[in-house]
């Protein structure tokens, strides 16, 4: 059996006798620091940190940035509820959970309890590597330290109608993110409404959100719901949310700030019931920059951010979600194609700027260039190919070139679909449905 180590940093007579109260050391390695010397304690790399956060500063701020968060430490902070901005910001980056007093000893207890049980898969899962064995929440795969953070805030942050911000790497999973906290939301019933702003067109973006009566405008023969109608008492997930045409920010946020919203052409006001969730692979603070982004439309999208951790930190995730992938593929073809272990050497040594995207595109192809097991041939990866080359056998259906042109050129241009459509000639909107079409023919089962 695995033995977690926990750091406690608490000096209040109060969070003492409640830490206490949980005989700890029975199942965790127990480091008590005085309430000053946390940080030293954090640099220990423990598995769970317990601090008192009642006069948390700027410096204690910077020590956890200039350590990326401790991303392998699962935090829990206690504090009298003082408003402290910079605290909040840190529970987000850290994916802490936050007590305040009067504190429920049973929560703290069960928490901990959880994040036992969780040490002890994971401590498994890293010497067994088989596709069965990575943990599922919802739709995402995977069984890594900054996955199960992820899944806990998912799972926390489920429960409250509030807005939600996914940022990440373009193919890091956003999507899924968000489908997957539709899913454990009490909306969960109703309908998940995926909306690509970059796909909007200036003309039509109003009338595709709100909808619009008979007659509005030349050509709106039939009157036609859109978007937040669909999505009705469900969740609208409006991805790429930075792309999003300058006059519907103003619009959308309007919406967010009234609740209400009238199709084009039309008097009737009616009620938005969806929860928003947006998502972006910009770095926001950019956007707001350069002016692309209303810094006003931001603050009220982003009441809780959620942050998708790329591929390259996630560690045994890798050859894990190849062979979850090559699992998938098997099945569909009905074969039993192995991979040997070079090549799944060669998939974890490599950082995957196109993220979980990459890898299973890296999979389609080297399934379709083995005849049995795939080897470190089979594996060809965007970065060392000639970047204006194809790499394509002969005899491949057109649809699977067509695919890797999308794919590769998508890649090379690091995510951004403007510059991939422009380069391809063709239209952003059909590129987001060429991609929609790969995405959901190797979806994961919920
Ligand atoms: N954790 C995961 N487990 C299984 N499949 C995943 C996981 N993360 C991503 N994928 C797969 O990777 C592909 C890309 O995922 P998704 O579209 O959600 O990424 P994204 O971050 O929204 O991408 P983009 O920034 O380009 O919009 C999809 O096929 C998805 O099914």
């Amino acid at each position: 059996m695995y033995t977690p180590s926990v750091l406690i940093s608490v000096s209040s007579e109060s969070f003492v006798n409640l830490l206490s109260s949980l005989s700890l050391d029975k199942k965790f390695a127990v480091k008590q620091r005085p309430k000053l010397q946390w940080l030293n304690g954090l640099s220990e790399n423990p598995d769970i940190a317990i601090i008192e956060t009642n006069q948390f500063s700027q410096d204690d701020y910077e020590f956890l940035a200039e350590h990326k968060f401790f991303p392998d430490t699962d935090f829990i902070f206690l504090s009298e509820g003082m408003p402290n901005e910079l605290l909040d910001k840190a529970v987000l980056k850290c994916a802490a959970y936050h007590y305040r007093t009067p504190i429920e000893v049973t929560h703290i207890d069960e928490l901990l309890e959880e994040f036992f049980d969780e040490s002890q898969l994971s401590h498994v899962a890293s010497h067994v590597v088989k596709s069965s064995n990575l943990d599922q929440f919802g739709l995402l795969y995977g069984s890594s330290r900054v996955m199960k953070k992820l899944y806990r805030s998912v799972r926390k942050v489920a429960t409250f109608d509030t807005s939600v911000l996914i940022v990440g790497e373009s193919g890091v999973g956003k999507e899924l993110v968000a489908h997957t906290l539709h899913n454990a939301s009490e909306r969960a019933e109703k309908p998940f409404i995926a909306v690509n702003c970059g796909a909007l067109s200036q003309e039509l973006a109003s009338s595709d959100l709100f909808g619009h009566i008979k007659g509005a405008f030349t050509g709106a023969h039939h009157a036609r719901d859109g978007y937040f109608t669909q999505a009705k008492g469900g969740t609208l997930f409006l991805d790429e949310v930075t792309e999003m045409p300058e006059e519907l920010q103003v619009q959308l946020l309007r919406v967010l700030e009234t609740g209400d919203y009238s199709p084009v052409g039309s008097n009737k006001v009616l009620h938005a019931d969806v929860r928003i969730i947006a998502a972006t692979n910009r770095d926001l603070a950019d956007a707001v920059a350069d002016g692309i982004f209303r810094e006003d439309l931001y603050f009220r999208l982003a009441q809780f951010l959620l942050h998708v951790p790329p591929l390259r930190s996630r560690g045994d995730d890798i050859q894990g979600l190849a062979i979850h992938f090559l699992a998938y593929k098997n099945n569909d073809e009905n074969l039993n194609k192995p991979i040997s272990e070079a090549a799944i050497a060669k998939l974890s040594d490599y950082h995957w700027p196109g993220n979980v995207r990459e890898l299973k595109y890296s999979i389609e192809r080297a399934y379709i260039l083995a005849t049995d097991m795939i080897d470190t041939d089979h594996i060809v990866l965007t970065e060392q190919q000639n970047q204006d080359n194809l790499n394509v056998p002969v005899g491949v259906p057109l649809a699977q070139v067509e695919k890797q042109a999308i794919l590769e050129t998508l890649e090379q241009q690091q995510g951004n679909k403007s510059d991939t459509a422009r380069l391809l000639d063709i239209s952003v909107k059909t590129l987001y449905n060429k991609l929609e079409k790969y995405d959901d023919s190797e979806k994961p089962q919920e």
